[in-house]
């Protein structure tokens, strides 16, 4: 058994519904889902200067009866593929349709997997600098914890998360839950 703390963002096309769908095609996985909220791109405008829309982002946790962690990836993956995520290679934070990082999965002891593989890096090697995560996270687990960087509510009250808090702003008219 793994759990996993999933992100889910998009900004481009009916955001909302693109999560509703990843949230449904995770089906009975999901244990828990965040509030929905807006915020604004992170990682900067393209190469020509463009820049990419405000996100829809949520969190989720989830929890798989296999073993394996990267079940998770391909799920992610999977997910991406049917929302139609085009990938744009002269630009790595383009605008897209569905976004799903793996943040963190812990085995069935409770132990957190760590892996420096570049194709699974866990945790995510940058959500300790990312409010739009931190933040919908603390809804589903007020005593998380990233592993290697310590509690989420002490991260999103640090810089460089805290600054950017004020921007990830709570969707109260939007639910993913039915
Ligand atoms: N924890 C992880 N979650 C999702 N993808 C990961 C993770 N660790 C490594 N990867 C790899 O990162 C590669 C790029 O993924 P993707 O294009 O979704 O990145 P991104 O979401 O645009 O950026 P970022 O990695 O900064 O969130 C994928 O090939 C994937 O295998
Ligand atoms: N606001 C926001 N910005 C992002 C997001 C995201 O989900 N939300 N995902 C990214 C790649 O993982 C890059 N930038």
């Amino acid at each position: 058994m793994t759990r996993a703390v999933l992100s889910l963002g998009s900004n481009l096309g009916d955001r909302a519904a693109h999560l509703r769908a990843a949230l449904a095609g995770l089906g009975d996985l999901v244990m828990a889902v965040s509030g929905v909220y807006e915020t604004p791109s992170w990682g900067g405008p393209g190469p020509d200067g463009r820049e990419s829309p405000p996100y829809l982002n949520a969190v989720v946790l989830a929890v798989d009866a296999g073993d394996d962690p990267y079940a998770w990836l391909t799920r992610a993956r999977e997910l991406e593929r049917v929302a139609g995520r085009d990938r744009d290679p002269s630009w790595r934070y383009a605008p897209r349709t569905l976004d799903v990082d793996v943040i963190t999965v812990w085995t069935a002891d409770g132990a957190p997997v760590v892996s420096d593989d570049p194709d699974l890096v866990l945790p995510h090697p940058r959500v300790h600098e990312r409010a739009f995560v931190l933040r919908p996270w603390l809804d589903i687990q007020p005593y998380a914890e990233l592993p290697g960087h310590g509690w989420v509510y002490d991260l999103v009250r640090a810089e460089p998360v805290a600054a950017d808090l004020p921007n990830v702003r709570p969707c109260a008219d939007l639910s993913l839950e039915s």
